[in-house]
C-alpha cells in the first residue's frame, strides 16, 4: 500500500513538473494515473463490501440461533396466538367457559400450544375470575411453592350432590395399598414383604450372582404394584451404569438398594402404618355424552387453568374419592418426574415404546371437595412454602411427615374440606419456555384420616407429557382417529378407552 502511495505521489510530483513542456504527454500519464488511483478505490471498497458482508452473516445466523432457543422446536410448539391477559389482574376477569355445544376440539388437536400458568402474586391475594356466565369466582393463592390457589363455590350443592351420586351410581373401589403390617419392623422394602436377597434372586433371570440391566428393567414396567418406583428405579440403573461392567453383585445391590427407598423408610427407624393410603375411588368420564354436570366442570377447569381444551379433554377421567371414618392417603406427589427410562401413561400411544416404566404425568391438579367434613379430614402440605426443601427434613425427631396418619397436624399448610370449594395446585414447575418443566417437590400432599363424618372429593387432573413433541404426536394421532372415525360415523365420539389406556 505505502508503496502504491509514494509511486502515486511520484507520478503526481513529476506530472506538475512536464505539464506545460509536454502536452502530449499529459494525457498517457492521466490515463495512468486514472488506473491506479481506481485499482485503490476498488480495494477499499471491496473490503467495506466484505466488513459489511460479513457482519450482515454473522446477524442472520445470531438471528436464528436465538429464534431456535426461544421458540424450541418451533414446529410443535407455538405460544397461542392472542395471550390471555394475567390472571393476576383483579379488574380482569377470565373469560368464559369453552365452547360446551362441540366435543372433542379437533382443530386444536393438531393446533400448536403453550401452557398458560396463572399468577400467585402472594400468598393471601385474592382475584377475582369468571368461570360461569353472571358471576364471578374469587380466587385465593394459598402458597407460592406449590403455587396454589383456592376457589370457594367451584361447584354448587346441587352440583356436588350429583357427582357424589354419580360415583355411588359407579360402584367405588378400594384403592388401599398396603405397605408393611402393622408391627412389622421397618426394612428395605416398604411395600414388598420381600428380603433383599430374595428380590435379587427373583430378578436374577439366570441365576449368575450378578444382576444386568435388562434384568432389573424386567419387572418394572407397570405402575401399580411395583417393585421400585421411577425414582429409585432410577438411583439403581445410575449405579450399575457407573460400575465397568454395568452389572451388580448382591451386595452392590444392597447398597443401592437399601438407600433407594425414599426418606422416613430407613433414617426413621419406625415402624410405617399398614397402608399408604384407605379410601375407595371411580373414574367418571366427561365427555360428550356424559352428564352435564361433569361435562361443565370440566369446561370450568378449562376456563380456570386457562390450558388449551384438547389437552384438558384428553387428561384422565375425573377421580371421585370416598374417605370414611379413619381413612386417609399418605402424602405423595400426584405426578413424577421425568427420566429417560420413564412414558407418561397418557401419551403411550404415541410415547417412547422403549421406555421402562410407565408414570403419571399430572401438570396441574384441580381437586373438589364435595363434601364438608365433620372433624379432621384436612388436606395438607407437609412442606408448602418452607424456605427450602430436603428430603431429610421430612423425618423430623423419628417423625415422618409423610405420615399422615401420625403426623398430620405437623404440616405447613392444612385445608379444611368445604363443600363446593376447589384447590387448584401445580405439580410442576415451568420450564420458562412455556412448557411443563420439573416435578415441584413442595407440591407434596397428602390427607389426615377422617375422624367424623364422610369426606368426598374428586381429582381433575390436567395431563401433559414433559416432551411436547410427545404430547404433540399424540394429539395428532387422536385427531386422525377422531377425523376418520366421524368420516365413517357421523360425529360419533370416541369412547374414552380408545384414547386412553389408563383405566
Ligand atoms: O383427598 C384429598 O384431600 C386429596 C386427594 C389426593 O391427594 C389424591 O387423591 O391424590
Ligand atoms: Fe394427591
Amino acid at each position: 500500500m505505502e508503496e502504491i502511495q509514494e509511486h502515486f505521489m511520484k507520478q503526481e510530483e513529476s506530472s506538475g513538473e512536464d505539464k506545460p513542456s509536454s502536452p502530449y504527454i499529459a494525457p498517457f500519464r492521466s490515463t495512468r494515473l486514472h488506473i491506479q488511483r481506481s485499482n485503490v478505490c476498488s480495494r477499499a471498497y471491496f473490503v467495506v463490501v466484505m466488513v459489511f458482508f460479513h457482519v450482515y452473516i454473522l446477524n442472520v445466523i445470531a438471528l436464528l440461533l436465538y429464534v431456535h432457543y426461544n421458540n424450541g422446536p418451533g414446529d410443535l410448539v407455538k405460544r397461542e396466538a392472542a395471550s390471555p391477559q394475567p390472571a393476576g389482574d383483579s379488574e380482569s376477569p377470565l373469560p368464559h367457559p369453552a365452547p360446551t355445544s362441540r366435543e372433542l376440539h379437533v382443530e386444536d388437536y393438531s393446533e400448536s400450544f403453550s401452557l398458560h400458568r396463572l399468577e400467585g402474586i402472594r400468598v393471601g391475594y385474592v382475584q377475582q375470575v369468571s368461570l360461569v356466565p353472571e358471576r364471578t369466582h374469587e380466587m385465593k393463592t394459598l402458597s407460592l411453592k406449590p403455587l396454589m390457589f383456592e376457589i370457594p363455590g367451584f361447584l354448587s350443592e346441587e352440583e356436588c350432590r350429583v357427582v357424589v351420586q354419580l360415583a355411588q351410581l359407579k360402584g367405588l373401589m378400594e384403592s388401599q395399598t398396603p405397605a408393611l403390617s402393622q408391627g412389622q419392623e421397618e426394612s428395605n422394602q416398604p411395600l414388598l414383604s420381600l428380603s433383599t436377597e430374595e428380590v435379587f434372586s427373583l430378578l436374577d433371570l439366570n441365576q449368575d450372582g450378578l444382576l444386568q440391566k435388562h434384568e432389573i428393567v424386567s419387572h418394572s414396567r407397570s405402575q401399580d404394584g411395583t417393585w421400585l418406583s421411577p425414582n429409585n428405579l432410577r438411583q439403581i440403573l445410575t449405579s450399575l451404569e457407573a460400575r465397568p461392567k454395568e452389572m451388580l453383585t448382591l451386595e452392590d445391590f444392597r447398597q443401592v438398594y437399601d438407600v433407594s427407598q425414599g426418606p422416613g423408610r430407613q433414617r426413621s427407624g419406625k415402624l410405617r402404618n399398614k397402608f399408604k393410603q384407605r379410601n375407595k375411588h371411580t373414574w367418571l368420564y366427561q365427555g360428550l355424552g356424559s352428564h352435564h354436570v361433569l361435562h361443565t366442570l370440566r369446561n370450568r377447569v378449562i376456563s380456570l387453568t386457562r390450558l388449551p381444551s384438547a389437552l384438558v379433554e384428553l387428561s384422565e377421567p375425573l377421580q371421585v374419592i370416598r374417605y370414611e371414618q379413619g381413612d386417609f392417603s399418605n402424602a405423595h406427589h400426584d405426578s413424577s418426574p421425568a427420566y429417560s427410562e420413564t412414558t407418561c401413561t397418557h401419551t403411550q400411544l404415541a410415547g417412547n415404546t422403549s421406555a421402562l416404566t410407565e408414570v403419571s404425568c399430572r401438570y396441574v391438579t384441580v381437586l373438589f371437595y364435595l363434601s364438608s367434613v365433620e372433624e379432621a379430614g384436612e388436606t395438607t402440605f407437609p412442606v408448602a412454602d418452607n424456605r427450602t426443601y430436603e428430603e431429610q427434613a421430612l423425618v423430623q425427631d423419628g417423625v415422618d411427615l409423610t405420615d399422615t396418619q401420625e403426623t398430620c397436624g405437623r404440616g405447613n399448610l392444612r385445608i379444611k374440606p368445604t363443600a363446593g370449594t376447589a384447590l387448584l395446585w401445580y405439580n410442576h414447575l415451568s420450564d420458562g419456555r412455556g412448557w411443563m418443566g420439573e416435578l415441584d417437590e413442595y407440591s407434596l400432599h397428602g390427607d389426615c384420616p377422617v375422624r367424623r363424618g364422610v369426606k368426598w372429593v374428586a381429582n381433575s387432573w390436567v395431563n401433559v407429557d414433559p416432551d411436547h413433541q410427545i404430547q404433540a404426536r399424540y394429539q395428532r394421532l387422536v385427531a386422525q382417529r377422531h377425523q376418520s372415525r366421524s368420516g365413517m360415523e357421523h360425529d360419533q365420539p370416541l369412547s374414552h378407552s380408545e384414547l386412553h389406556q389408563d383405566l
